[in-house]
C-alpha cells in the first residue's frame, strides 16, 4: 500500500508544463474504466455537434461552390447525415471496445472532411478555399473534444493536412501559395488543438491520480484505525481480549439475544498467584498467565467468548447454555488449567496452578449484564473462601430449594 502511494507520488512529479503524468501500470485499468463513460459521451458529443455542423453550414455552399450545389447539398444529406445518424444509434447501442468507437467516429468525420475537400478539388470558385478553414475547424474540435489517445489524434491531424493538400493540388487553383496557406493554417489550428488535447489528457491523469491517491490515504487510514482499535481492544500479554475488548465483544453478542436468552458468565483467578511471581519471578508469572490464558481459550471454545479482565482475573461468557451443561462447562475450565500441571510449590490450594472459578447462569434483562457478573463475581470470591481450585454456580433460573448457589467441585491437589 504505501508502495502504491509513493509510486503515484512519483506519477505527479513531472517536469514542464508538458510533461507527461504518467500512471503506474497497475493503475492504468482503472484509469480506463474510471474515464470511459466519460469518453464515450465525448464521442457521442462530437458525432452530434459534428452533424450540426455539416447540416447546417449547408446554406454556405451557394456562396462557397455555386458551381457544385447540388452535390454538396447531396454529400452533405444523402451521405453525412445518414452515415452520422447510424453512427449515432451505434455508439449508443454497440457494447465493443472504446477504442473501436473512437477509430469509428474518427472515420466518419473523416469522411465529411473528405467529401468536403472534394468540393473544395471540384469547384472552380475560390471561395472554395473557405472549406480549408471548415475542415480545420472539425478537426479542431475533433482533437480537443474527443478525448482521442494522443497517438490517433496525431495521425489524424496528419490525415486532415493531406487531404487538404491533395484537394488544392488537384483543384482548378492549383496556387503553390495556397498550399504554403493550408500549411500555415495547420499549424496555426493544429498546434494548438495538439497542445489542448495534450494538457487535457494530462488533466485528466493528473485528476484521477489524485483521487487515487486520496483513496489510499483514507484506505489506509481505515486500516490503521481498524489495527488501533484491535489492539486498544487486546491485552498484548495473553492475545485475549482485555476488559475493555470482552465488554465491547459481549454488547455486540447482546444485539442479537433477547431478554429470554439465557447466559452464563464465568469469573475465574488464579489461586495465590501473589507468591507463584514472589517465588518464581516475574517473568514466570507472565508466563504462567500467557499458559493459563490459552487453556481457558480453547477450553471455553466454541460458544464461549473469552477475556483477561487484568491482572490475573479472566472472564468467559457463554450463550444459550443450560444448567445441565454450565456445571460440565465450568469443570472443564477449571481441569484445563489443573492439566497444565505447572508447579507451584506455594499454594495450598494444590501443588500445580489451579484456579477458582464462579459462575453466575441467568436471562439477561434488557440486554444488561452488569447484575450476572455482580453474582459471577459473589460466586468466585465463594469458590475462594471455599478453598480454591473449585467452581460455585449461582443459578438465577432455577435456584436450588434450601441455597441460592452450589459448589461444584473441590479440584483435587
Ligand atoms: N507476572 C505478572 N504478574 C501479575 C500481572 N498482573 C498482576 N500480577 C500479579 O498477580 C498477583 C495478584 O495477587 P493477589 O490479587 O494478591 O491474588 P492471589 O495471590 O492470587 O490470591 P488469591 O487470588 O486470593 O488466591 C500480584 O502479585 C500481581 O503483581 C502480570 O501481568 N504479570
Amino acid at each position: 500500500m504505501q508502495e502504491n502511494t509513493t509510486e503515484l507520488d512519483r506519477a505527479l512529479e513531472t517536469e514542464g508544463w508538458l510533461g507527461r503524468i504518467t500512471i503506474p501500470p497497475e493503475q492504468r485499468n482503472a484509469f480506463a474504466a474510471r474515464t470511459l463513460a466519460l469518453r464515450r459521451q465525448l464521442l457521442l458529443i462530437s458525432v452530434l455537434v459534428g452533424l450540426g455542423f455539416y447540416t447546417a453550414f449547408a446554406a454556405g455552399d451557394w456562396f462557397a461552390v455555386p458551381d457544385r450545389v447540388w452535390l454538396a447539398l447531396t454529400l452533405r444529406f444523402a451521405v453525412i447525415l445518414p452515415c452520422g445518424l447510424a453512427l449515432l444509434y451505434w455508439l449508443r447501442h454497440a457494447r465493443c471496445r472504446l477504442i473501436v468507437q473512437q477509430y469509428v467516429t474518427c472515420a466518419f468525420h473523416l469522411l465529411a472532411v473528405t467529401l468536403l475537400a472534394v468540393l473544395i478539388a471540384l469547384s472552380d470558385s475560390v471561395n472554395a478555399l473557405g472549406f480549408v478553414f471548415a475542415n480545420y475547424a472539425v478537426l479542431m474540435a475533433m482533437v480537443i473534444s474527443m478525448a482521442l489517445p494522443w497517438r490517433l489524434v496525431v495521425i489524424l491531424a496528419g490525415i486532415v493536412v493531406a487531404i487538404q493538400a491533395l484537394a488544392i493540388a488537384l483543384g482548378p487553383l492549383q496556387l503553390s501559395v495556397l498550399q504554403l496557406h493550408n500549411i500555415m493554417i495547420a499549424i496555426v489550428i493544429v498546434g494548438p488543438s495538439l497542445c489542448a488535447n495534450w494538457l487535457i489528457e494530462n488533466e485528466r491523469r493528473r485528476h484521477f491520480v489524485l483521487i487515487e491517491r486520496e483513496e489510499n490515504r483514507k484506505r489506509q487510514l481505515a486500516e490503521q484505525r481498524d489495527m488501533l482499535s484491535r489492539l486498544a481492544a487486546l491485552d498484548p500479554l495473553t492475545e485475549l481480549a482485555n476488559r475493555r475488548g470482552f465488554h465491547a465483544g459481549l454488547e455486540s453478542d447482546l444485539e442479537r439475544y433477547s431478554p429470554d436468552n439465557v447466559m452464563a458468565i464465568a469469573m475465574i483467578d488464579i489461586d495465590y498467584f501473589k507468591p507463584y511471581n514472589d517465588h518464581y519471578g516475574h517473568a514466570a508469572g507472565d508466563r504462567a498467565l500467557r499458559r493459563v490464558a490459552q487453556a481457558l481459550a480453547e477450553a471455553a471454545r466454541p460458544k464461549g467468548r473469552a477475556g483477561r479482565l487484568g491482572g490475573e482475573e479472566f472472564a468467559i461468557a457463554v450463550p444459550g447454555i443450560t444448567a445441565e451443561e454450565v456445571v460440565l462447562y465450568a469443570e472443564r475450565l477449571r481441569i484445563s488449567v489443573q492439566r497444565l500441571a505447572m508447579a507451584h510449590h506455594y499454594s495450598t490450594a494444590a501443588s500445580v496452578v489451579t484456579v477458582s472459578i464462579g459462575v453466575a447462569l441467568g436471562r439477561i434483562p434488557a440486554g444488561n449484564t452488569a447484575a450476572l457478573f455482580e453474582v459471577a463475581d459473589a460466586a468466585l470470591y465463594q469458590a475462594k473462601a471455599a478453598g480454591r481450585n473449585r467452581v460455585v454456580i449461582h443459578d438465577l433460573i432455577q435456584p436450588v430449594a434450601d441455597a441460592s448457589w452450589r459448589c461444584f467441585s473441590a479440584g483435587a491437589p
